[in-house]
């Protein structure tokens, strides 16, 4: 569906990716993980064609931003969260709504049922410059929602909200995705990935470093230092290595007599291990350490 191909991109002497690819596929939320300053926006805006890398190309159903048409074309698929300073603060939140609907053709009265869904007829027809920072923020979020476009880049959408919009703008975020919307969402809402991202993507040193597939939050692992002698052992398993000498070796996906095949070498060779699921939180802890 959509893919980003071999993108460099360089500010200056500064390098921010380096041959980086990645495809998307439909139905699914995307977390874009990284500390401050990574990367993480500058990606969306390629996306967007609001950046050109020095090399690579980004490619949506095999369009490309080429030329002019093409990049109108482009951007009636996809959509990015508006930046709160976008907004006009002598318009109300209704009037952003039905400009985000017909400017991508989107019947008008689609509008009203999603003032109903985000919880917003209460400030909807008041003035933008009347509302609070989560309400602004929750209007950026249903402009996307009006705009209805099989792709949604949404940057810090959770930023300045409270618990209850936190998990409204989720419950909506899941029935976006079975609409089969692609959603790609850059957050430092580490929890919040947890429970909706269906992979999470951390970014470091112009790569990424780690594609994590999310879609079984609860899957457990047999965790194990990484030593030699530990390698010598893993040859019939499915693994993971983590940048911190962590091998994660997923309990579901492996062969059983190979896991207690495993256990015996563990116990005979006094090496220490533990079961447990693998948080977004731990793993950002281990690859940004
Ligand atoms: N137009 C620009 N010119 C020069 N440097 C830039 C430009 N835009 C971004 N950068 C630099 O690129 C790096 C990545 O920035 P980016 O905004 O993509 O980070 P981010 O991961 O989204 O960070 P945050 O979590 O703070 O939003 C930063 O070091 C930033 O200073």
């Amino acid at each position: 569906m959509l893919k980003i191909n071999h993108l460099t991109l360089n500010f200056g002497e500064k390098k921010i990716f380096t041959d980086l690819s990645l495809a998307f596929e439909k139905g699914q939320i995307i977390g874009l993980v990284a500390p401050n300053g990574t990367g993480k926006s500058t990606l969306i805006n390629i996306i967007l064609h609001n950046l050109t890398p020095q090399k690579g190309f980004v490619e949506y159903n095999g369009m490309r931003y080429k030329n002019e048409h093409d990049i109108v074309k482009l951007h009636k698929q996809i959509c990015a969260f508006p930046d709160q300073s976008e907004l006009f603060p002598f318009m109300t939140g209704r009037d952003h709504l039905k400009l985000y609907a017909d400017l991508w053709n989107k019947p008008e009265k689609s509008v009203n049922g999603i003032i109903d869904e985000l919880n917003m007829s209460s400030y909807v027809d008041h003035k933008v410059e009347t509302y609070s920072l989560g309400m602004k923020q929750r209007l950026c979020f249903a402009m996307v929602v009006a705009a209805d476009t099989p792709v949604m880049l949404l940057d810090e959408v959770m930023n300045g909200l409270d618990p209850q919009n936190v998990a409204l703008i989720s419950k909506v975020l899941v029935n976006l995705k079975e609409k089969q919307k692609l959603i790609i969402m850059a957050s430092h809402l580490l929890s919040n990935l947890q429970t909706y991202a269906d992979r999470v993507l951390f970014l470091k040193d112009g790569a990424i470093n780690k594609d994590f597939d999310n879609k079984k939050p609860d899957k457990q692992y047999l965790k194990v230092e990484k030593t030699e002698e530990l390698m010598g052992f893993l040859s019939n398993l499915k693994y993971e290595e983590l940048p911190d000498n962590l091998i994660l070796i997923p309990i579901s996906e492996n062969n059983q007599d190979d896991l207690k095949a495993l256990f015996l070498e563990l116990l005979q060779h006094h090496i220490q291990c533990s079961i447990g699921r693998i948080s977004i939180e731990e793993l950002f802890d281990k690859i940004y350490d």
